[in-house]
């Protein structure tokens, strides 16, 4: 079917058409323009023959969006806005401009704009008995307008297809931008969670994980094992730092190596380390304290000079309910300190 002026794209299309916004700049429209929504002279008295006219004043309503229509209207004098909503461009229609064609040639068509009468003025009415009496009296001056007016809904369609496509592209590439962002902060979150030289968790990132545990429920049955070099300073003042921190490096690779999928290594600083391990059974802890323990006096032995490795000093306990992780971490700490008391190069346990 036809349409044009509230149309519900060609009827957006009106304030968008880049004819009709050049037109808007220039301040003249061309009757004869096909996107022009503006009635030819000949058009013009034809409507006005036989249409009923209808005096209008500012700020009075001629429809609203969404309101079922079935006449159109032609300004003879005065002004009307057109809103379509949204952030779309509204428009301004005078003299001679029509609007409203879609209700009457679609027959209770939907409004896709509010029309508002910004200066009072009269207008021609038209609606079905009219629109009959146009098409007896000239029926090729009719044609004519139908025909530029579906010219003119086609164009402003393309004019709005074209600038959603636009805004489409601009919101893909806005997404594209935020993800980035966030995928950028997600990077730098996790960094801040991250031992820079060994890679394990940082006390940072070990104090997230703990808390997200607690928030869970999901403390019981685990056990945590501290975990020091002995004698590192040695290291450092005989051997230079950065052979001290590939010791630090080693510590943490063992330390990966004996954590199951659902333990969690850690560097909480300087050469101490931790592992939260899931279980709390005594023989399982014990095998793996003693691996370790092992692992690293293989290790010390195989490269003394520079050291690749300290020989470590654990103090384990398990995290029985309801106590909190500074009780935990007290009580490993005790076991820890018993070990390096007693020579270093063991594991002692705190229940
Ligand atoms: N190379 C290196 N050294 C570090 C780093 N962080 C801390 N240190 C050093 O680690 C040393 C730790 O010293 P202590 O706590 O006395 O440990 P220790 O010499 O192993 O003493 P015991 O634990 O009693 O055997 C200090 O000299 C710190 O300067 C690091 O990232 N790299």
């Amino acid at each position: 079917m036809l349409s044009c002026g509230s149309n519900r794209l060609g009827g957006r299309g009106v304030g968008e058409g880049v004819a009709a916004i050049a037109q808007d700049v220039a301040g003249t429209r061309d009757p004869g323009d096909p996107h022009s929504p503006a009635l030819t002279d000949a058009e013009y008295a034809l409507f006005a023959q036989v249409a009923r006219t209808r005096r209008v004043e500012a700020g009075q309503y001629l429809f609203r969006r969404g309101d079922l229509g079935t006449a159109m209207f032609v300004i003879a004098s005065g002004a009307v806005d057109l809103d379509f909503g949204d952030d779309l461009v509204g428009k301004r229609l005078a003299a001679r401009e029509f609007l409203g064609e879609l209700g009457l040639l679609i027959g209770d068509h939907a409004r896709s704009a509010d029309a508002t009468v910004a200066e009072s003025g009269v207008l021609l009415e038209l609606g079905r008995v009219e629109f009959d009496a146009l098409a007896a009296r000239d029926p090729q001056l009719l044609t004519q307008f139908l025909r530029r007016a579906i010219m003119r809904v086609v164009f402003n369609e393309q004019a709005l297809i074209a600038r959603l496509r636009r805004r489409n592209q601009e919101l893909q590439s806005t997404l594209d931008t935020l993800r980035a962002t966030a995928h950028r902060l997600n990077q730098t979150e996790a960094l801040t969670r991250t031992d820079e030289l060994t890679g394990l968790a940082n006390r940072r990132g070990f104090g997230t994980h703990i808390e997200q545990r607690r928030r869970n429920s999901t403390l019981a049955g685990l056990s945590l094992i501290l975990i020091d070099c002995d004698r590192f300073k040695h290291v450092n003042d005989t051997h230079g730092h950065l052979a001290g921190d590939r010791v630090l490096q080693s510590v943490a690779n063992l330390l990966r190596a004996v954590a199951g999928p659902e333990d969690i290594a850690c560097r909480l600083g300087g050469d101490e380390f931790c592992l939260l391990v899931h279980g709390d059974r005594r023989e399982d802890l014990e095998r793996m304290a003693d691996y370790i323990l092992a692992s690293a006096r293989a290790l010390m032995r195989m490269h003394s000079n520079p050291p690749q490795m300290t020989t470590l000093s654990l103090g384990a306990c398990s995290l029985g309910p309801g106590q909190n992780w500074e009780h935990w971490y007290t009580q490993a700490d005790t076991a820890l300190y018993r070990a390096k008391r007693l020579g270093g190069d063991r594991v002692e346990w705190q229940d």
